[in-house]
Formats: structure tokens, sequence, C-alpha cells
């Protein structure tokens, strides 16, 4: 390798946000290197794991507005590279009827006509088994949801990208970056110079960013991803048409709480708190807090009697989060051609391919194609803080 290599674009970080990044560049013929500090495939950051939810069901327009065009992208990625990455199961989404987070859920799905169903009391169990419904809650189910298979999809994402010429460098960690009109870039392993870099480093975003004199108000807390056992096997299975669903808020919290279909794990339902405790990404296995698993487990015994109320199995992921919980992209404040994405607050994995578009229009210094004001960072005003 040359001490220097050069490429139109650096990407730092192989999650989901940077290597859709990546891929998009290369089928924009740029030259473009993919650096990541762990061996790949890895489960250290937020990518990992076998399922993510997709929806359109949102409080907010702009995120279901995106997810029109991010429908569309997974399946071309389907089609291109032959592989299932989505199943469609619908999203049930319920929370007391007259909160304002339920009503805005409902609202934005209506006013954007996307298929949805209402559910009554009345109906509700003949729709969906195995689940008490609270006094006063109101249940929906968005028809366009459904499951993603993330590991499949960012091994499949990492393979095209390959396959249009890009690399990957794994088991290389930046060290330095160093700003300016070619932006030089350091690793364990060699120095590489690009026109523009873009920093898709999940939980570890602001120690990078740091290098660039940047921070960003973000907060990382390890969330318990927890598996329930189904009493009757095959009960909540995704061939039985169980769908994902989402609880807005309950009586154990104002959070969200969400669950998947079994499938994955034969006789497991995914189920996870929508919080967690604040760690070091570097020390994420010390963060050993189970106060979202005391909620969750009460919640099972509440509203899914069906299920045994203890984890059977407890993996570790982690949520990077801004004040607002809506993402970061946007070019760095002082440096155009550093591109930042950042602060995915959870909710993040479903955009990927259109994340993934907008990051390499931004570092290729093209209109961006969707209105990114919610995500700019001078809505941090007063919050970032120099780090030089
Ligand atoms: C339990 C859980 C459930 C979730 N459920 C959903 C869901 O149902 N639907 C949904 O849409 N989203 C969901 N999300 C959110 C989604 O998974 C994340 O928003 C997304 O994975 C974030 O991707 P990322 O690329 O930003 O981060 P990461 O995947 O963490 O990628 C960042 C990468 O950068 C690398 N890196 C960092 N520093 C360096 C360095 N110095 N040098 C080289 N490489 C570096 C890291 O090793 C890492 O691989 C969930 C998240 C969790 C934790
Ligand atoms: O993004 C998703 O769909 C999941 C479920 C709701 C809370 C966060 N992640």
């Amino acid at each position: 390798m040359s001490s220097k290599a050069e490429y139109d674009c650096i990407v730092i970080g192989a999650g989901v946000q940077g290597s859709f990044t990546a891929y998009q560049l290369a089928k924009k013929n740029r030259k473009t290197l993919l650096l990541e500090q762990f061996v790949l495939p890895h489960s250290r950051g937020s990518s990992h794991g076998q399922t993510r939810i997709i929806r359109k069901a949102y409080e907010q327009d702009f995120y279901t507005h995106m997810m029109e065009e991010c429908y569309e992208l997974w399946a071309q990625l389907e089609r291109e590279a032959g592989v299932k990455l989505y199943r469609q199961t619908g999203l049930l989404v319920m929370g007391p009827e007259n909160s304002q987070s339920y009503q805005l859920f409902k609202n934005t799905l209506q006013r954007n006509k996307v298929p949805t169903v209402v559910l009554t009391s009345d109906n509700f169990n003949q729709h969906i088994p195995h689940v008490n419904l609270a006094m006063g809650d109101g249940a929906l189910v968005d028809i366009t949801a459904g499951v993603l298979y993330a590991d499949r999809a960012l091994k499949t994402v990492q393979g095209q990208f390959q396959k249009l010429g890009g690399a990957i460098r794994d088991k290389e960690v930046v060290t330095d970056i160093k700003p300016g009109p070619v932006v030089t870039v350091s690793t364990s392993a060699g120095v590489y110079r690009a026109k523009s870099v873009v920093i898709t480093a999940g939980a570890w975003a602001n120690k990078l960013l740091a290098h660039t004199g940047l921070q960003l108000p973000l907060e990382v807390v390890k969330i318990n991803v927890c598996y329930w056992k189904e009493k009757v096997p095959g009960s909540y299975n995704v061939k039985q048409r169980f769908p994902c669903f989402l609880l807005t808020e309950g009586e154990e919290s104002k959070e969200h709480i969400y669950g998947l279909p079994s499938n994955e794990y034969p006789g497991l339902v995914k189920i996870c708190y929508h919080m967690g405790s604040e760690t070091d990404p570097d020390q994420r296995d010390k963060q050993t807090d189970r106060s979202d698993i005391d909620i969750l487990q009460r919640y099972v015994a509440r509203c899914l009697p069906g299920l045994i109320p203890e984890p059977a199995v407890v993996e570790s992921c982690m949520y990077t989060l801004t004040p607002d919980r809506h993402f970061v992209l946007d070019c760095h404040p002082n440096y155009s051609n550093i591109v930042i994405g950042a602060g995915f607050s959870g909710h993040g994995f479903k955009f990927g391919p259109i994340i993934g578009k907008l990051l390499c229009e931004l570092s290729l210094g093209e209109v961006p194609s969707c209105d990114l004001s919610p995500f700019r960072v001078k809505r941090f005003q007063g919050k970032t803080k120099s780090a030089l």
C-alpha cells in the first residue's frame, strides 16, 4: 500500500449508514474507501442483529415522506443483489387513544394516505390474539411495515459496494483526521487522502469529530435487546401473521416499547424498551443497569400473556441520541468537505438507503434531494462545543 493512497471519498464507519453511503458513492463511480475499526461483521456498534422494524408510521411527516422513497431503494437493492431483505408483517401501533403521541401517529398515517387499519376494542383480539389492549388505548396497523433482515442487509450492501470496485479496510481504527481541501485520514495501519470524508461512526461520532474541533450534543446509551419465550410455540410467529408492534406509552413508562414477531430465534419474540443507560462505547459491557428489563417484565406480564415474563436471551446494542431524537445529516460547520451522519437515536436502520444517498449527495457538493432542515447541526446552537 502506498503511504498516502488517494480517494475521491473516505467513509469512516461500516455500520448501516456508512455502508450505504459508500455504496451510493461507488454507484456514482467515485473511488471510495470504507474504513472500519473492528473485524467485519461485528456486534459492538448499533447495526448488528438479525432484524429491525421498517415502517411509515411516524409522528412527523418528514420521516414518512423519506420512507416513501426508502422502500423503493430497499426493493432496488433486493433486486440488484437477488436477496430478500424485507418481510411485510404490518406494525400494530397502540397507545392511549387521547394521548398526543398516539394521535400524531394516527394523523400522520392518515394525512399521508398510508394503508392503515384502525382496530376497535371489540374486534382487536379477532385480529391480534394473545395481546391485551389496555382500557382507553387505541390500536391501528400500518400495513406497509415489516421486518428488515439487518445482518443480511449489511452484508449485502457491503458486497454490492465491493462489486462496484469499492475498498473496505476493516480492523483499521481511524486515529486522526486533518481537514483541508484534501483531507488526510490516519489509521492504525496507514495514511489516506481524499477530496471528502464522511463520518458515520455511530456511538464513536464525537470521538472522531474531536479531531475536527466539533462536539455534538450526543448521548450514548446501552440497550438490552431482550428475547421472550412463547408458552405455546408459534403463537406470536411471523407465519401466524403476528405483526411488529409499538406501544407509544403505557402503564410502565412514557417511552416506547416495541417488538417483532418470533422468527429468527425459534419460539422467541424480540421486545425492547426504547431507552437505556448511558455508556462509553468502548466500555459497553461494563454498563449492567437492568431497569429497562424490569419495565419490560411488567409490560410482558400485563399485556402479552402468551410469553414467559422473564427474558430468555439478552443481547446488547447502543443508541446514539440527539436531544430532539432527530438525525444529524449535514456538512461540518467549518469544513464543507467533511460530512456528518450521526445521532440516529435508535430508529435509523430503516432509513439506511436514503441516508446513504443523502450523505453521498452532501459529500459531492450536490443539492440534497430531501429537505435536510430537521437534521442540520445548527439546530444545536449553544449546545455544540469546540473540541480544540
Ligand atoms: C436494540 C436496537 C434496536 C433498533 N431497532 C431499530 C428498528 O427496529 N428500526 C430502525 O430503523 N432502527 C432501529 N435501531 C437503530 C439502528 O439500528 C441504528 O440507528 C443504526 O444501526 C445506526 O447505524 P450507524 O451506522 O450510525 O452506527 P453503527 O452501526 O454503530 O456504525 C458505526 C461504525 O463506525 C465504526 N467506527 C467508529 N469509530 C471508528 C474509528 N475511529 N475508525 C473506524 N471505524 C470506526 C464502528 O465500529 C461501527 O461499526 C435499533 C437500534 C438498536 C440498538
Ligand atoms: O425504529 C423503529 O421502528 C424501532 C421501534 C420504535 C422505536 C425505535 N426503534
